[in-house]
């Protein structure tokens, strides 16, 4: 929205921040319950400051639980999902001007059963009778929903409400200040020593070595390396686009056999993703044996891959290879722009910087790459079925223009084996499944509505074509519950 904000730990005292002279506070959801061993509390002083709070989930959970009055308590059913909630309060400044009935995304176990002290109920639902409430006269508000994310419709607005209206705050930050401050900062940093970076041909580390260009020049070394986890025809298409087109000077690995060696046999998610993290900071460093100055790593982390992989608060939902996957020793500092910021900021920064649109706008490919899409041990020969599948899935998707309809799509391998027929044959071999997903920046998604007529075209191809698959499934659930990659 334009506005300045920072994100600090829930330990952090009154005092501090009433140094920091905010215009507000959000207090976040999270995993804990506040009433159980392990929650997380705030220093009481806090209401006391006279400064607006938004509570969401959690954080209304915990202002129910801390202020006199209220009360959390743990229901018998948990609800995920989207839902319909109705407000009450037709004077609500943060519902204003919005129409009665309004979907939001519900993702809680515990439920506010008391408002506290001065507090009204100003939304509800059948399933959570206090959805949202207020006490206005204090700036306090509260949402048992999710506003944050892109599931709730008109959750952006109710912000926008909060931010602007209850909050008073300006909107005088830019993408403009995003850049010149990452240059001066990457400068100060990095003085005369080289950076290595990972460049992936995706948006994320190619925003990245777009910065770092402009900020250290020549003292940048862009890593490209083939893992043998890549999508067909990836490798020379991004030394192509990122190299040849864009004149970045390469430094290209092809480390496959040296990743699938480690990986063969090995089954569990987190281990793969560990794996993967491990081998890519092995392959860096290799490279950076090379040259005798290079004290950097850069990546083109995002927020989303931090808070995945787990915080002191947040729960390790998967460990992206960037993040979570790193060996504990690791021999470089790290350089990562981007780490405060999500997808379509990221893309927002890519525009601005004038980068080509099909890069910017390319779905994203996680570092493990084709690993995490086979459930199970990874080998060549379930590569080469994941990896030809997605290829007639891309090209099908292409020319029904649902590339640029649908945020990320790709094959994955189950590991269901399953009995067909196929030329009068019994067959006993791999399904496979479609995922295709919208979504503005992989915290939430939903699953594509796909015209059948495509998915019938994928699915016959699949089996024509990709000798070893007799099945092919449609994934059909949102993010949450599941998540976008399978492991
Ligand atoms: N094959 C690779 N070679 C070198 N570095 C890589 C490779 N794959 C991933 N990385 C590093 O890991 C980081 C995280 O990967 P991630 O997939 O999230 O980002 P990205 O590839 O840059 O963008 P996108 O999300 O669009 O795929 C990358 O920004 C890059 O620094
Ligand atoms: O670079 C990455 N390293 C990883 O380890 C990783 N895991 C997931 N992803 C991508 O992140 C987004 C959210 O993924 P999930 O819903 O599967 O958690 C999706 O866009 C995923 O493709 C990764 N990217
Ligand atoms: N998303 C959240 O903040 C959840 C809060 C709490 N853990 C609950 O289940 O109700
Ligand atoms: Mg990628």
């Amino acid at each position: 929205m334009g506005v300045y904000s920072e994100l600090k730990p829930h330990t952090i005292s009154a005092t501090s921040i009433k140094k920091l002279k905010p215009r507000a506070i959000i207090f976040s959801g999270g995993p804990n319950s506040v009433t159980g061993e392990n929650a997380l509390g705030v220093d009481p002083q806090i209401f006391e400051l006279g400064i607006p709070i938004l509570g969401i989930c959690y954080g209304m959970q915990l202002m129910a639980h801390d202020l006199p009055g209220g009360a959390t308590e743990t229901a018998d059913s948990s609800e995920y999902g989207q839902a319909q909630i109705e407000v009450t309060d037709q004077n609500s400044r943060f519902f204003q001007n919005m129409e009665d009935k309004q979907t939001v995304l519900m993702s809680h176990g515990d439920f506010v059963t008391q408002v506290p002290n001065g507090f009204k109920v100003t939304a509800t639902s059948d399933s959570c009778p206090i959805s949202a409430m207020a006490d206005p006269s204090r700036g306090f508000y509260a949402v048992q929903f999710h506003p944050e994310v892109n599931l709730t419709a008109e959750g952006r607005e109710m912000l926008r409400h909060f931010v602007f209206d209850i909050a008073k705050a300006t909107a005088n930050w830019s993408m403009d200040d995003f850049i010149a401050d990452a240059i001066a900062d990457i400068r100060t940093t990095v003085g005369d020593q080289r950076v290595i970076l990972g460049l992936s041909g995706g948006v994320d580390s190619s925003v990245v070595a777009v910065l770092l260009h402009r900020a250290i020049g020549n003292q940048l070394i862009p890593v490209f390396v083939d893992h043998g986890l890549l999508r067909k025809n990836e490798a020379q298409q991004v030394l192509h686009a990122l190299g040849d087109e864009f004149g970045l000077q390469i430094d290209f690995v092809d480390a496959s056999q040296l990743f699938l060696s480690k990986l063969a046999g090995v089954t569990n998610p987190e281990q793969k993703r560990k794996i993967v993290g491990k081998e890519f900071i092995d392959t860096f460093a290799a490279e950076a044996r090379k040259y005798n100055d290079v004290a950097f790593l850069a990546q083109g982390t995002l927020y989303t891959d931090v808070i995945e992989s787990g915080t002191d608060t947040a729960q390790t939902i998967k460990s992206h290879h960037n993040v979570g996957g790193l060996p504990k020793d690791l021999q470089f500092k790290l350089i990562e722009p981007l780490n405060k910021l999500f997808k379509d900021e990221v893309r927002e920064l890519g525009e601005k910087l004038g980068m080509p649109h099909e890069l910017v706008w390319r779905q994203p490919f996680p570092g493990p790459g084709l690993s995490i899409r086979i459930i199970g041990a990874v080998t060549e020969q379930r590569l080469q079925l994941v990896r030809d599948s997605d290829a007639i899935l891309r090209e099908e998707f292409a020319k029904a223009g649902l590339d640029r309809t649908v945020w990320q799509y790709f094959t994955a391998l189950p590991g269901i084996h399953s009995v067909g027929v196929m030329g009068d044959e019994r067959t006993y071999d791999e399904a496979v499944t479609i995922r295709a997903v919208t979504s503005i920046d992989g915290m939430t998604a939903e699953y594509a509505e796909l015209p059948w007529e495509v998915l019938g075209k994928v699915s016959k191809r699949i089996v024509d074509e990709v000798s070893g698959i007799n099945r092919v499934l449609y994934d059909i659930t949102g993010k949450p519950p599941a998540t976008i990659e399978y492991e």
